[in-house]
């Protein structure tokens, strides 16, 4: 299909000898958030990872709107932002500072205005635009790095673990954004253990246990996936 923008397909990936992925297959098309959702060791970090082309897998394929990774790795930093799990920005920096440091070091420089639109945009609070990040929360953190992703223009966004740590008015504010950010045409994969935020988020949550994908939820409404059937899924190893 045309708009496929991220395509996992048979992906394998062995770390020392360790067989992580196995034949790992999933598409998320433009505008799609998909989630895959796994408990510790599944494989999750290990998938972004290969997207990120930080990891060679050892057949299949990881492809970024048409283009594997593997093969022409400057996909990557053409199109997608990624938010690991630990936001890593300078805490000696401003959130103004730090956007202006890291876009100029992508090559692509904005004016402080577009700056300032752009942490409007994800809410951060005027008063902490000009404080250094020390003191921030990490919803705040986080806000800023999407702030920066927003920046860089990327349509692909990867995100790993976006709501752990956060308090639930933060999650809300942050599952508001990400469903604006796929209304808007960004393609989204993120990776989750957390089976109500998933299901409260994504279009389609991918079920990853032991490095296999072992079901796939939708909704047809979209972000209203039913959390029982993903949740059983998810403790019972019942399989949609
Ligand atoms: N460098 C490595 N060397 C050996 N084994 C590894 C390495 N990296 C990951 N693994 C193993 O691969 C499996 C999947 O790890 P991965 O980090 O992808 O899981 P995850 O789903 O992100 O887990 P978590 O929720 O705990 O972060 C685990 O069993 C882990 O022990």
């Amino acid at each position: 299909m045309s708009d496929v923008v991220i395509c996992a397909s048979n992906l394998c990936v062995e770390v020392q000898s360790k067989k992580i992925l196995k034949h790992v297959s999933f598409t998320v098309h433009r505008g799609e958030i998909l989630a895959l959702l796994g408990g510790n060791g599944a494989g999750k970090s290990t998938t972004i990872k290969t997207f990120l082309g930080l990891l060679t897998p050892t057949s299949g394929s990881a492809t970024l709107a048409g283009v594997n990774v593997h093969q022409s790795p400057a996909i990557v930093r053409e199109k997608v932002a990624y938010l690991p799990e630990s936001v890593m920005l300078y805490g000696h920096l401003t959130a103004v500072e730090n956007i202006r440091y890291f876009l100029s070091l992508s090559g692509k420089p904005k004016t402080d205005a577009d700056i300032i639109e752009s942490l409007k945009r994800v809410a951060l609070q005027e008063s902490a635009w000009h404080t250094v990040l020390n003191g921030y929360s990490k919803g705040m953190r986080q806000k800023t790095a999407i702030a920066l992703a927003l920046l860089r223009e990327a349509p692909i966004l990867f995100l790993d673990e976006p709501t752990s740590g956060l308090d639930p008015v933060a999650i809300d504010e942050f599952n508001r954004l990400v469903t604006q950010l796929a209304e808007q045409g960004s393609t989204i994969l993120m990776v989750t253990h957390d089976v109500y935020g998933a299901c409260h988020v994504a279009d389609r949550i991918g079920l990853l246990r032991e490095g296999e994908i072992v079901g796939m939820f939708d909704a047809p409404d979209h972000g209203n996936i039913d959390s029982e059937t993903v949740h059983n899924a998810f403790i019972e190893g019942v399989v949609a």
